[in-house]
């Protein structure tokens, strides 16, 4: 691929005494939708940790936007949203995105903007900590898009979120992509898989696949992303023994 955002090669992280990520290469596309996706615990957070840089790698190389992953030049040029939002409980919506804002040096008129990218406007005034756990996620998720960041790191953004909102982040995410932004977003659910341009199949600390969702299905034969997950794992079981 010509165009990357990121690239990784060979990624290797010890956690907790074992390798949880072990030799993992894929690119991202740059101005495209890239959905990382597995179960609970294949190392999906570990590897957006790796790319943001704030993971100790065991092995590897995470080159992103053309910079070594961690390197000072990219600190603004990327919004992580973790699985963990860790906007203040004291402040309004507001109050806490201008201290984001200020911190970051993204504009203050950022501010207004992301609270109604992420459908907060009518809780722009509430206290954080008064929010709902689907309104504290995209408090979280604002933070991520100030300062309009090159490449967007989304772990798992519509945990808990009902459908209509999860349908109107994903015409958001689209929407930035389509503007130019790099998205990598991880999920769990299957169905989310449909919306990506590209998808990376994790399983157990290893890649088991990447391609297009309709490359997904044609190669599996199955039309259903969860049934084309689960074929591949078949397979994969199928070849070891
Ligand atoms: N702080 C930690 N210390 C030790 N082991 C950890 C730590 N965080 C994660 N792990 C282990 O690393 C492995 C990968 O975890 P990771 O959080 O990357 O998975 P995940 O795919 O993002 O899971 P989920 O979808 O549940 O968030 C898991 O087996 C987990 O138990």
């Amino acid at each position: 691929m010509t165009n990357s955002a990121v690239s990784v090669d060979g990624l290797r992280v010890r956690r907790g005494g074992r390798e949880v990520v072990r030799g993992v290469s894929f690119e991202v596309a740059a101005g495209a939708v890239t959905g990382l996706l597995g179960p609970s615990g294949c190392g999906k957070t570990t590897v957006l940790r790796s790319i943001v840089g704030v993971q100790v790698v065991a092995g590897g190389r995470v080159q992103v936007l053309g910079h070594p992953a961690g390197s000072p030049p990219l600190r603004r040029k990327i919004g992580y949203a973790t699985q963990n939002p860790a906007v203040y409980a004291d402040l309004t919506v507001t109050e806490a995105l201008r201290y984001f804002a200020a911190v970051l040096r993204a504009p203050a008129s950022d501010v207004d903007k992301v609270i109604d990218a992420v459908g907060l406007g009518p809780e722009a005034h509430s206290l954080v900590g008064n929010l709902s756990g689907g309104q504290h996620t995209r408090a979280n998720l604002a933070v991520a898009l100030l300062g309009t960041p090159e490449l967007l790191v989304l772990d798992e953004p519509t945990v808990g979120l009902d459908p209509v909102l999860r349908d109107s982040l994903w015409e958001l995410f689209r929407s930035l992509a389509a503007t130019g932004t790099t998205l990598l977003v991880s999920s769990h659910v299957m169905d989310e898989a449909a919306r990506c341009d590209r998808l990376l199949l994790m399983r157990d600390g290893l890649l088991l696949a990447v391609d297009t969702p309709a490359g997904l299905r044609e190669r599996t034969g199955s039309a259903d992303l969860e049934q084309a997950f689960l074929r591949l794992i078949r397979e994969q079981e199928a070849a070891r023994s």
